[in-house]
């Protein structure tokens, strides 16, 4: 019996959330924090089941997988998204009883579980047999942290290496061409969970690191700089799809302001960049000192545009006020509108500063997670043969 373990990390945007969507520059960054996937291959029985375990959702379940394997294409095919949304939704009411009874999170993540399954392993004429598959995160869900594209990616991940090991019994590190193929069909997952999504988060999750990403054009893959960023978990939870809409709407109103606000943060985004680049290797101290300046000064910019779309929070502002009382800049990242704001802690900043500010966020009933971001996309954590 062979056990397979994928994980992939969360991400921050750090500029572009929202504009992105609309042709403008986003940079995002992988999260120190991680999703985990274990797919437990089972002895074969007459009747094979896949168990799904997905406790981050409080979902347990044990699915038939003849019927799931019966609209196998059995060979690579091109998908037509909407068509196979309407099966897979098709099938799920048949072989879950109640399937619509269940909660909106908990119907997406089983309808993203079967879309990869599907479109990953069911391309191929392998057998299916029995499995258990468990996802398990530490990233909050439906926090703006992309909880939703980590765990679409290891969903992609875990099943791009099922089918190397059924092929060529035996797992490789993720190449490239896989990443690739790994991230394109997370997209498709996201676009069960969000909508419309621009591609940023799966892009992140996936290849790790500084992803400076427009819609529609390969994302560039930078290496990211050291940058020591305090997540601060607002404790509000939202729906990105519904931030993305009111977003949408406002912009149909009133398109030449909104279009102004959206190049005013491609430019943000681009400056930060640039900076970003410079503190990879920096040439002196002055150097650090002054990119460090820019950035806190495009970090207050970026959030005060995105406000102005209307996607802040009261609790967003009051962990920024705390922030700014401490000297930091603090931003949203995500969609908004709750969720997860960031803090840029420069390398000079006092140990005092840091450890009051935390102290006082904490005190105050948020969540603070003091992390080192840019660090690896999907990986094979491990593989072991019982
Ligand atoms: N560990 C998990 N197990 C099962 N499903 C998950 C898990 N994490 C995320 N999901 C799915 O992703 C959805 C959350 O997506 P949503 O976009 O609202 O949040 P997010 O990805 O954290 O935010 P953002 O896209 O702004 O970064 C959940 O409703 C659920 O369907
Ligand atoms: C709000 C948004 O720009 C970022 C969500 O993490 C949506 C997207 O890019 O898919």
């Amino acid at each position: 019996m062979e056990i397979l373990e994928v994980s992939a990390p969360g991400k921050i945007i750090l500029h572009g959330e929202h504009s992105v969507m609309y042709g403008k520059t986003a940079l995002a960054v992988s999260l120190g924090v991680r999703s985990t996937v274990v797919l437990r291959q089972q002895e074969p029985t007459g009747c094979p089941v896949v168990h799904v375990i997905f406790p981050n959702i409080d979902l347990d379940e044990l699915l038939p997988l003849k019927p799931i394997a019966e609209i196998f294409p059995g060979e690579p095919v091109r998908v037509d998204h909407e068509d196979y949304i309407n099966k897979i939704n098709n099938l799920l009411c048949r072989i879950r009883p109640n399937f619509e009874e269940l909660k909106d999170t908990q119907k997406n993540s089983l309808r993203a579980l079967l879309y990869a399954l599907i479109g990953i392993f069911g391309t191929t004429n392998l057998d299916i047999t029995d499995f258990t598959i468990q996802l398990s995160t530490d990233l909050t869900v439906g926090a703006g942290t992309g909880s939703s594209a980590s765990f679409a990616t290891c969903l992609c991940g875990v099943f791009v290496k099922l089918v190397q090991l059924k092929t060529t019994g035996e797992i490789l590190d993720f190449s490239e061409d896989e990443k690739k193929l790994v991230s394109g069909w997370a997209f498709n997952c996201e676009r069960i969970m969000h909508g419309a999504p621009s591609g940023i988060d799966n892009t992140t999750c996936t290849f790790g690191a500084l992803v400076s990403f427009k819609k529609g054009q390969v994302p560039v893959l930078r290496p990211s700089p050291e940058l020591r960023v305090l997540l601060v978990d607002s404790g509000v939870t939202r729906e990105t799809s519904r931030l993305t809409a009111a977003v949408a709407e406002l912009r149909q109103c009133y398109s030449s302001a909104v279009g102004h606000i959206m190049e005013a943060m491609d430019n943000v985004a681009l400056t930060a960049e640039q900076l970003l680049q410079k503190l990879v290797q920096p040439e002196s101290e002055e150097e650090v000192h002054a990119a460090y300046k820019h950035l806190h000064e495009l970090w207050e910019m970026n959030h005060c545009l995105l406000a102005s779309l209307g996607v802040s929070h009261p609790a967003l502002e009051a962990i920024r006020a705390i922030a700014h009382e401490h000297g930091l800049a603090c931003k949203l990242t995500g969609a908004g509108g709750g969720g997860n704001a960031i803090v840029l802690v420069p390398p000079h900043t006092q140990k005092t500063t840091v450890t009051s500010l935390k102290t006082t966020l904490v005190s105050r009933g948020y969540k603070v997670a003091d992390t080192i971001v840019g660090g690896p996309g999907v990986i094979i954590n491990y593989k072991t043969q019982l």
